[in-house]
């Protein structure tokens, strides 16, 4: 027989998720932080990583459109606007090409996705579509993984700034508002999660929707491990320095 958690005992299996099977554990991102990568790794990585920031509004606005309230609306259109900006050149999806021009990334070539790694595609399209066709709070349970981010931004952002020469406290604005909109968000969706999930089966599901998730985030990492550290990079896919259009002149 299957036994119902407490909020309290729900919690703790999702933090358990994240304790194990969060990004921050995969090799990629140690080497990242810890500087043992050359630019156009980190380029690759950052690359990458905008299709993530890109689609992150899109997957909100499909379930926007499903929420049933004005409060849940509210919350959830907060996080477009910090994702999309109230004007041009303003929210996360600008600040993250303010990133890859740090970098010396083309914002054409970035913005034209011609180099993403087809496992980024298709992984970022797994989870907007997840988002899309199951139920609300497998939607809203898969956003936790935001409950862990804080503590890898900053440790993202310190062994960063450390390392490389070529990343500079501008490049890496992208992170300091996350660090107060990751925690409110998730905050919202894990008091959801707790308050609705009140049966065996949906407990089991919202467990199941954030493991789905970290493991969208893991493939993404695997993804690069592969292609740029073990040097397996397939045809078309962003080269380094001798990829035609990919660099601002
Ligand atoms: O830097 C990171 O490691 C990281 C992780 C995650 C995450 O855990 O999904 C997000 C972000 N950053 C992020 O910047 C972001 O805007 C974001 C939105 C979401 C989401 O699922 O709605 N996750 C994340």
């Amino acid at each position: 027989m299957t036994t119902v958690l407490s909020p309290d005992e729900l919690e703790a299996k999702l933090r358990g998720v994240g304790a194990t099977r969060y990004h921050n554990l995969h090799r990629f991102h140690r080497a990242l932080h810890d500087g043992k990568l050359d630019r156009t790794q980190v380029q690759a990585w950052a690359l990458n990583r905008y299709y993530y920031q890109a689609q992150i509004p899109a997957k909100d606005a499909t379930l926007l459109a499903r929420l049933p309230t004005p409060e849940l609306r509210r919350e959830w259109r907060r996080r477009i606007e910090d994702h999309d900006g109230s004007a041009p050149g303003e929210g996360g999806v600008a600040r993250w090409l303010k990133l890859t021009d740090g970098l010396g990334l083309s914002r054409d070539y970035v913005t034209s996705l011609e180099g993403l790694l087809p496992t980024t595609r298709f992984a970022v399209e797994a989870y907007v579509h997840f988002v899309r066709d199951r139920s609300i709070l497998e939607a809203i349970a898969s956003s936790l993984t935001e409950l862990f981010s804080p503590t890898i931004i900053s440790e993202r952002v310190s062994g960063m700034l450390r390392h490389y020469d070529f990343v500079s406290e501008e490049t890496l604005a992208y992170f300091t508002p996350r660090l107060t909109q990751a925690p409110r968000d998730s905050d919202f969706a894990l008091d959801y999660v707790r308050t609705h999930a009140t049966t065996a089966e949906q407990q089991a599901a919202v467990v199941a929707a954030l493991e789905f998730k970290c493991n969208v985030l893991w493939s993404m990492l695997d993804a690069l491990d592969y292609s740029y550290v073990l040097g397996y990079r397939g045809p078309g896919v962003f080269a380094g320095p001798e990829t035609p259009g990919a660099f601002a002149s």
